[in-house]
């Protein structure tokens, strides 16, 4: 990592991180691996998970009557703990509140005639791609990362190269079921109690438990055939980039890195049955390919627009293994060509065991010198935005996703009369090279940009806003409105804010 250490200690804990990752994480994930695997295996032969799901709600509804007996002093969240989850951070409120166990982690039904599939909230979106493929479906959005669960996502959001046409996760989600605070089982979808049902995305759990969701899912073809087209202005990206996102028919995947200010490659692509003859195959999904994210900075050096066919669960998954550029500060080595060969196939280490792991010195490290943000504006400012993080930040490669907000009640309001509007989700994942980056400061000059320009933040990140600000960010007219409707609601949750700005967050 080209970052000061501050002792000796932090430096080996740092500099040799990965001694302990490639001796154990990487064992340990592979028997992590193998273990799900069987046991999905094992309970799609029996073909016991939609039978059991009745009973594990039963369950959950359980130990919230529970608390309801009890003096009710502490507030609820879920006992899944802090280390599995997708973020940088441990959450200190699971310290105090009761914890409710949500172990629903089954695909439960596809229905091929409706287009649906129903599942639980702990599945994640490696399991859920590995499954639909053979039947020829999947998601409409497929956020990239392998170990992502479908209730992080929709309590959070996520976001994906195909969000420009079907918009974030919870756009694809018809149905919600939860149980609410006062222990009764609830169903949600735009018909049926749709103040919930348009409350509960962004909302992280502050209205209920989901137990299951019923998700849109979409023919799927067996290749993405992708075209990378390098640009080295940004004037020229950008509006390359909005008239991808933008016009009427755009292509199904619309993605954007940039390696500079100035330099970037942006990729547009659409599923295909066939590899065709304009373009080679390029299966990045195997142990020995290299990351993807430094082919498709090659792409840029050669300054070639070519044309590659990627086997489509490849692409869904294609920053997985490389943890989008994150993985090259925990083993530096890890994209040479030798260790492909004869480790690639461990890769990437579990994110969960790499956070069991890290040792404080490391946490410390990152605080000081590391961003992990993503900011989400209104495409029409992407040139602008780029600017402001470069000058506050400068991390790079950048991530640039083009996604659509549609004007619909909820925490996410746009301040257009429109149907929708077009938004750019800016990702920066690294270590800053700004002159005078300080953490708190330089985070609170682009979060302040950010609300200038009517944009929003992803929450998985730490957030440095106020409350004022925060409520400003997102809208809680309907929120607060759900909240005062929910008997126990406020008693058994805290708002948002309580459960995601940096001071409950170590
Ligand atoms: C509900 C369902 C119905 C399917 N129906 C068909 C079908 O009719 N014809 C067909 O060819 N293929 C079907 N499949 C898909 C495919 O056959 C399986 O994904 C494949 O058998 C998986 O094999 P695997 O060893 O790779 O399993 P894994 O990759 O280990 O598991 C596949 C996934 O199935 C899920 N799963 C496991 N057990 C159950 C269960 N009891 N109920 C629901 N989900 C479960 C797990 O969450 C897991 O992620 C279906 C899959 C599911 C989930
Ligand atoms: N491409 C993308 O879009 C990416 C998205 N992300 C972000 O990562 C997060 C998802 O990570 P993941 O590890 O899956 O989720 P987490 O475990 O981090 O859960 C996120 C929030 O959802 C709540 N939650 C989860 N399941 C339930 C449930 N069944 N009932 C009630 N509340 C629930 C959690 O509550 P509690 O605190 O009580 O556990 C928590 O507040 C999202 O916030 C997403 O935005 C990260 C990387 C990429
Ligand atoms: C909206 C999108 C696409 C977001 C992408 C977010 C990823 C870059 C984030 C999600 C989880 C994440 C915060 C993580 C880390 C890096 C950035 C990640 C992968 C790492 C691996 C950095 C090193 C740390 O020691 C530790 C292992 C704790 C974390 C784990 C989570």
């Amino acid at each position: 990592m080209t970052v000061e250490t501050e002792s000796l200690t932090e430096y080996i804990l740092v500099e040799y991180r990965w001694v302990v990752v490639i001796t154990v994480l990487l064992p340990l994930s592979l028997l992590w691996k193998i273990w799900s695997t069987f046991r999905n295996y094992v309970v799609f032969k029996l073909s016991s998970a939609p039978k059991m799901h009745e009973k594990k709600v039963s369950y959950v509804q359980k130990q919230i009557r529970t608390w309801l007996k009890g003096d009710r002093s502490t507030r609820l969240c879920t006992a899944r703990p802090s280390w599995q989850n997708m973020s940088f951070r441990q959450s200190t409120y699971k310290k105090t509140f009761t914890k409710i166990k949500i172990n629903l982690v089954d695909i439960l039904e596809i229905d091929d005639k409706n287009m649906t599939v129903r599942c639980e909230p702990l599945v994640t979106m490696g399991q859920l791609s590995r499954t639909l493929e053979p039947l020829g479906l999947a998601l409409a959005v497929v956020p990239e990362l392998d170990q992502l669960t479908v209730g992080g996502l929709v309590m959070g959001t996520g976001v994906e190269t195909s969000s420009h046409v079907h918009g974030l996760f919870q756009n694809i989600c018809l149905q919600y079921e939860l149980v609410l605070a006062d222990g009764s089982l609830i169903t949600c979808s735009k018909d049926e109690n749709s103040d919930l049902f348009y409350a509960v995305p962004w909302s992280y759990g502050t209205f209920g438990f989901l137990t299951s969701v019923v998700i849109k899912v979409i023919p799927a073809k067996k290749y993405v055939r992708l075209q990378y087209h390098p640009h080295t202005k940004l004037s020229e990206l950008a509006d390359h980039f909005r008239q991808e996102s933008l016009k009427e028919n755009p292509h199904q995947f619309v993605e954007a890195v940039m390696f500079s200010k100035e330099a970037g490659v942006l990729m547009t692509g659409d599923m295909v049955d066939e590899v065709g003859n304009d373009g080679q195959l390029n299966p990045i999904g195997k142990w020995y390919a290299e990351w993807f994210f430094t082919q498709v900075e090659s792409h840029l050096l050669r300054n070639s627009s070519v044309i590659e066919y990627i086997p489509l669960r490849d692409y869904y998954h294609r920053h997985t293994k490389s943890l989008f550029w994150e993985l090259q500060d925990i083993i530096p080595f890890g994209n040479n060509i030798l260790f492909r060969y004869l480790f690639g196939w461990l890769m990437p280490p579990e994110v969960s065991l790499l956070k069991l792991t890290q040792p404080d010195a490391v946490g410390k490290l990152y605080d000081r010198s590391h961003v992990i943000q993503d900011m989400l504006v209104p495409i029409e400012h992407l040139e602008k935005a780029v600017n402001v993080f470069h000058k506050a930040i400068e991390v790079y490669p950048m991530w640039l996703c083009p996604f659509k907000v549609f004007n619909n009640p909820g925490q996410l309001k746009i301040k257009t009369t429109e149907d929708s509007q077009m938004f750019v989700d800016i990702g920066v994942y690294g270590v800053p090279k700004a002159k005078g980056f300080e953490t708190v400061s330089s985070t609170r000059h682009i979060e302040k940009f950010v609300v200038e320009h009517n944009g929003f933040q992803m929450l998985y990140a730490d957030t440095y806003t106020s409350k004022e600000e925060f409520r400003q960010m997102f809208d809680h007219t309907l929120y607060d409105k759900v909240r005062d409707s929910l008997q126990y609601c406020s008693e058994a949750f805290p708002e948002i804010y309580g459960k995601v700005n940096r001071a409950v967050r170590k």
